[in-house]
């Protein structure tokens, strides 16, 4: 056979030579868009993480109870959800919950609730202090006033990192669609006032008088399991007490001599915030009651412990604890309210269901029992509490026996009806007709058409925007309206408040008055020192140094006004008063009499020295051939010479004209000075080595490397920085015995304690209501002093009236509520405070007014009326406080301040 014909192979294909360095396509990316979000997002979350680092100040031992404030508009059902947030972690029924109410929740954590009432002082003062926030809406019913007003205080005040939103009424809708409608219009509404992704929560109904089990379940592993948010900064740097029951410790043979007598009242509650509560004498402020001295702070068991608090005592002191968070555990601390029928009054009578008293009801009747006990029993007997007895209870021998005065609450399914809201006022631009139809909508009405797109958009737009309407037209818009005299202010704003103006003029100028002598007084008392304004007149080349002097001190500003000014006995207001006799030692400044001015100007006036001094200023050349001196700083780079000498010379004839000698001194005297100067410096100098030598030997003057930080090195070489300073502190009191330890170190957050604090004004007790928030505040030492505060504040935009200048606001700074006057003015051309007459609508103004101070950057809120009769959005304005002084300068006049310009050319 001939050789088969093979086919022929096919001639392999040639390779492609690599034409270029490297495959372009391997480095190009699939998608861009999608890798360019992550990249975003990646980024996003790296810079999150990016805070200023704060020191971490929790407590070593168990921290404080979180703080969850329940807050709402009237019967949106706060008291239902507590209860019912009551009963599923401790199992217990409370009938009344009043007051905090403290519940273990996991082996280490425990919770605080309180209910917040719908009042705007206590939405104020709790916003100020609540660590997570539950926020109650009605979903049938929309957004309220309240709620929107306590989204804005807490915007302002600071937002604690948790709130969670429930709505509640959702049983109410009739058809599943427009629960449907209703819960996506109020999540993205929510979400664009909050944050987007903001947790919302929904409760269907009332089941013997609480929410289904499942729902709040889920709400409360919410609730337990939530991180730690990153602290505010004024809870940080102050410590409170939220009140969780009180006693009046005044002796009764007193109240009864004289009801009205200050009393002596012990609050009880854990100790919270960033820094540490003195034992004695510290400073506090109670909001709606005002400051006081705490007579005695004591540190008391916890009522409350968490499992694992337990089981550290119990390792402690020997004892095997329970391992397991097992029914038993389950505790409860809420003084105020009323627990299964029997009311505990203050921290004194504590009765506890599982270890309070043990006793056997089934003994023997004859056995010997006290009184008390055979109480218990008769309470006791077949298992039922009172309110539960067959009979019923009978109160009095002729009255009706009242059998089910507790069913009504096990009867409790909820509401049948859509509940009926704060009422807007007047003028708010709803008429009846609307409400009528938009209740219709929302309750599900049958003409409710959800298909028309209109009727939709009409229903959002009803629903979230009918409590806050824009303004009518025709108010004042954005132009400013500078005050240009006195009868400007309200002459002609509002033919209508005519008459309340002309009281307000009454008031105003019996204020000014006051503020006048005021301001004098305090002017002679603390002269207000810039270092700004002295550095830029100590380089003002026309002036001398008396002059500088003067002018620093506002001497020349009456002399030069009086030429310029009208002698309006107001502008005295704008004169800055001679020093007086009254220099308050705390002065930072040295005094100087007119003999020294004369020295000075006598000095000044060579230009040599003038020179010197300059250089001093503005060049690092200066002596270093003597290094002994200890000024190892001015120079390094060796320059000697007599120029040096006499520049060192200068400086310490400077410090003799402090000690009162005469300046013209002969070069021997001089000389002498000096070396005695250097020798004195040397000596310093050797003292800060020996100190710094021994500091070395714990490590800490050893020659730190320069490190090179990338960027996350450096924040974490900060918050290491910060935990060895508190490692430092802490170190520090580790030595001191455990009373020693109080005395200096204060009780730090987390005890349980009471505070006793004397002479609280009768009032407090007569009025006082668990139901409102009891908070005991720490003041700083700043915060215990009054003058004028400068701020930056903002109308809000939905409040209706403008501000006017003058007119009394209620600030809410700090833990205060207080009045005052605010004088609104602007800031014109970085030269100048011009007073205002009107707020601006939509932007900033500064405003000035006396009150206690607060420290700066510290946010507030001003409040027209707490009243909850007034309709409307109640938040007047929100600001910061700029900076706190003895006085300021407000022009009102544009004369007043061009006038300088002339005289100043004048000057040699
Ligand atoms: N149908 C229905 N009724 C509810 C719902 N939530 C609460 N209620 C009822 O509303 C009424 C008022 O509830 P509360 O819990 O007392 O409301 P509150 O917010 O504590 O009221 P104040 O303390 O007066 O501010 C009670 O009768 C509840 O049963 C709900 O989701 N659906």
């Amino acid at each position: 056979m001939e050789d088969q014909a093979h086919k022929p192979h096919r001639k392999a294909k040639e390779k492609k030579k690599p034409q270029g360095d490297h495959n372009p396509k391997a480095f190009s990316f699939s998608r861009p868009g999608k890798l360019a979000r992550a990249a975003a997002r990646s980024h996003d979350i790296r810079e999150k993480r990016l805070h200023v680092p704060q020191a971490d100040r929790s407590p070593d031992t168990e921290p404080p109870p979180r703080l969850v404030a329940i807050v709402g508009p009237p019967g949106v059902g706060k008291t239902t959800l507590l209860k019912s947030l009551v009963k599923r972690y401790t199992k217990e029924t409370i009938s009344d919950p009043t007051g905090p109410i403290t519940v273990v929740t996991s082996r280490k954590q425990r919770l605080t609730f309180v209910e917040c009432p719908a009042e705007l002082t206590a939405m104020v003062d709790i916003a100020k202090i609540a660590d997570v926030v539950v926020l109650l809406i009605d979903g049938n019913f929309g957004f309220e006033m309240e709620t929107m007003e306590f989204l804005n205080i807490l915007s302002a005040t600071g937002m604690p990192g948790n709130v969670f939103s429930v709505l509640t009424h959702l049983d109410l809708f009739k058809k599943p669609q427009h629960l449907k409608d209703a819960k996506k219009t109020l999540k993205h509404r929510l979400w664009s006032e909050l944050y987007q992704g903001a947790h919302l929560f929904y409760l269907s109904g009332v089941i013997n008088g609480r929410y289904p089990d499942r729902e709040i379940h889920n709400l409360s592993r919410f609730l337990s399991v939530m991180k730690n948010p990153r602290p505010l900064v004024w809870k940080n740097s102050h410590s409170y007490i939220l009140g969780d029951s009180l006693r009046d410790l005044t002796h009764p043979n007193q109240i009864e001599e004289d009801a009205k007598c200050d009393r002596s009242v012990a609050i009880y509650g854990y100790l919270r915030g960033g820094v540490n509560f003195s034992l004695e004498n510290q400073k506090v402020h109670i909001p709606g009651v005002g400051d006081f001295t705490v007579k005695r702070c004591e540190a008391l068991p916890d009522p409350c412990p968490s499992p694992a608090q337990q089981a550290a005592v119990a390792k402690a002191t020997g004892q095997t604890g329970r391992k397991r968070l097992d029914e038993k555990d389950k505790k409860m601390h809420a003084p105020f309210s009323d627990r299964q029928g029997l009311k505990i009054e203050g921290s004194a009578i504590w009765i506890n269901r599982e270890k309070g008293f043990h006793f056997d009801k089934d003994a023997p009747a004859d056995s010997e029992r006290g009184l008390g006990e055979e109480m218990i029993i008769g309470l006791q007997s077949g298992g039922r509490v009172l309110g539960h007895t067959e009979n019923g209870l009978q109160l009095f021998t002729s009255g009706d026996r009242i059998v089910d005065a507790l069913d009504d609450e096990a009867e409790d399914s909820g509401r049948k009806s859509q509940r009926t809201v704060r009422a807007m006022g007047e003028g708010d631009g709803y008429d009846d007709d609307n409400n009528d139809e938009f209740e219709g909508d929302l309750s599900g009405d049958d003409e409710f058409n959800s298909g028309d797109e209109d009727e939709e958009s009409d229903l959002k737009e009803r629903k979230l925007g009918r409590l806050f309407k824009t303004q009518d037209e025709g108010e004042p818009g954005d132009d400013l309206e500078f005050a240009d005299s006195d009868s400007d202010l309200g002459s002609d704003f509002d033919s209508a408040a005519e008459a309340e103006d002309d009281d307000d003029e009454e008031l105003a100028a019996k204020w000014r008055a006051d503020l006048t002598e005021r301001a004098k007084g305090l002017q002679r008392q603390t002269p207000s020192y810039r270092t700004a304004d002295l550095a830029r007149l100590m380089y003002d080349e026309q002036l001398t140094a008396r002059e500088v002097l003067e002018r620093w001190k506002s001497e020349v500003a009456e002399e030069e006004d009086e030429e310029d000014i009208e002698a309006d006995s107001e502008d005295e207001f704008f004169d800055s008063k001679k020093e007086d006799d009254n220099y308050l030692e705390y002065t930072s400044v040295p005094r100087l009499t007119s003999e020294d001015y004369d020295q000075l100007a006598a000095k000044w006036s060579l230009d040599d020295n003038v020179e010197l001094l300059r250089q001093r200023f503005t060049s690092t050349k200066g002596r270093s051939e003597n290094a002994e001196d200890g000024f190892e700083g001015f120079g390094e780079d060796g320059d000697e010479g007599d120029e040096n000498d006499e520049e060192i010379e200068g400086w310490g004839d400077f410090e003799d004209l402090e000690a009162g000698e005469n300046e013209t001194k002969q070069p021997e005297e001089q000389a002498e000075s000096l070396e005695a100067e250097r020798a004195r410096n040397a000596a310093r100098k050797e003292e800060l080595k020996q100190r710094f030598e021994e500091e070395d030997r714990e490590g800490f003057g050893k020659e730190q490397p320069q490190e090179e930080f990338g960027e996350d090195d450096w924040y974490e070489s900060q918050k290491a920085n910060l935990q060895k300073q508190i490692d430092i502190n802490r170190a520090e009191f580790e030595g001191l015995d455990e009373r020693q330890r109080l005395a200096v170190e204060g009780l730090t957050a987390g005890k349980y304690v009471s505070v006793i604090l004397e002479k609280v004004p009768a009032e407090f007790i007569l009025n006082f209501s668990a139901r409102r928030p009891l908070i005991i505040g720490s003041l700083t030492p700043l915060e215990e002093r009054f003058g004028f505060l400068q701020v930056r504040m903002r109308k809000h935009r939905w409040h209706k009236k403008i501000l006017k200048n003058n007119d009394p606001l209620i600030f809410s700074a700090g833990w205060r509520r207080f009045q005052a006057m605010p004088m609104l003015h602007s800031w014109e051309e970085r030269v100048r405070h011009r007073m205002l007459k009107y707020s601006p609508e939509h932007s900033f103004c500064y405003a000035t007014f006396w009150g206690p101070f607060i420290a700066p950057n510290t946010s507030f809120t001003c409040f027209q009326s707490f009243s909850s009769e007034n309709p409307g959005f109640r938040v007047a304005a929100t600001g910061t406080v700029l900076s706190v002084d003895q006085s300021y300068e407000i022009v009102k006049k544009l004369k007043l301040t061009v006038l300088r310009s002339p005289s100043l050319k004048e000057l040699p």
